[in-house]
């Protein structure tokens, strides 16, 4: 089967969790090639989101289709990479042995890891213990175990948390160049001003899609001159709160 022009694609998602509805009836389609952000507030649900797309979410109901195949399927194993909010990189490694660990997991060689070290631009430390590494550092680490695989989709939960502004955009722009490679890569945040470093985003309030377009169309619809402002221009334009709303 060749590659599908979706990446992923989410239809009428139900996800409850501690007896609460996080994702009431979710639709998104996440196209190929693209860095899409999932960006909203603490507990707007993107965790949950990015969990159902890797196939870790238990679901009440609905579908996830990536690449073709149902979320979390034998299949995605090796096409799926996923950087969770807490990276699991193991401290007493190195730099290389923490990658080439993840690369034997996934049945890459050797001279995968070498590369992939490159690609994340950590090459000059790569005989460093993990411990040693800085904020950006770790990040670029954590994405270079994801890597190993060569997936065509990573899924990046917070990234670039704890990072100063000058590392953030150097992360933006890693993910911009490995997206060039055909790659596609979803990524939650919840720093608004992030959006504008995508080529799309979503933007997810109490687990419904508020917005789905590129920043430039988000800000043109609002009138807005940053995500942030575009946002709150949303929330209070939302049929839910406005005054005076028809049913
Ligand atoms: N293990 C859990 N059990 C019960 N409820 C949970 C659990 N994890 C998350 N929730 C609830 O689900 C909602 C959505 O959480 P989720 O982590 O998806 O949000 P988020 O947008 O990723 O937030 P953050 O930016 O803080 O990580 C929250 O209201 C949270 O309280």
């Amino acid at each position: 089967m060749g590659p599908t022009p979706e990446a992923v694609v989410v239809e009428h998602l139900r996800v409850v969790r501690g007896g609460r509805e996080v994702l009431p009836d979710l639709d998104l389609v996440v196209p190929a090639g693209q860095v899409v952000g999932l960006l909203g507030p603490s507990g707007s649900g993107k965790t949950t989101l990015l969990r159902a797309v890797v196939g870790v979410q238990v679901v009440a109901s609905g579908r996830v289709t990536v690449l073709g195949h149902p979320a979390g399927s034998p299949p995605l194993r090796r096409l799926v990479g996923y950087v969770t909010q807490q990276p699991s990189v193991y401290d007493d490694l190195s730099v290389t042995d923490n990658v080439r660990y993840f690369a034997d997991l996934a049945g890459a060689g050797r001279d995968r890891a070498a590369e992939v070290l490159e690609e994340v631009d950590l090459g000059p430390v790569a005989a460093s213990r993990a411990r040693a590494l800085s904020g950006g550092q770790r990040s670029r680490l954590s994405l270079a175990c994801a890597l190993v695989g060569d997936p065509r989709l990573l899924v990046l939960d917070e990234p670039t948390v704890g990072l100063d502004p000058v590392l953030r955009r150097d992360l933006w722009a890693l993910f911009a160049r490995l997206a060039g490679e055909g790659r596609t890569l979803l990524v939650s945040s919840h720093v608004m001003d992030e959006a504008t470093r995508c080529d799309r985003l979503v933007l997810l309030r109490e687990g419904r899609v508020l917005a789905d377009e590129t920043p430039a169309q988000l800000l043109a619809r609002t009138g807005a001159t940053d995500a942030d402002a575009a946002f709150l221009a949303l929330v209070e334009g939302a049929p839910r709160g406005a005054p005076g709303t028809m049913p």
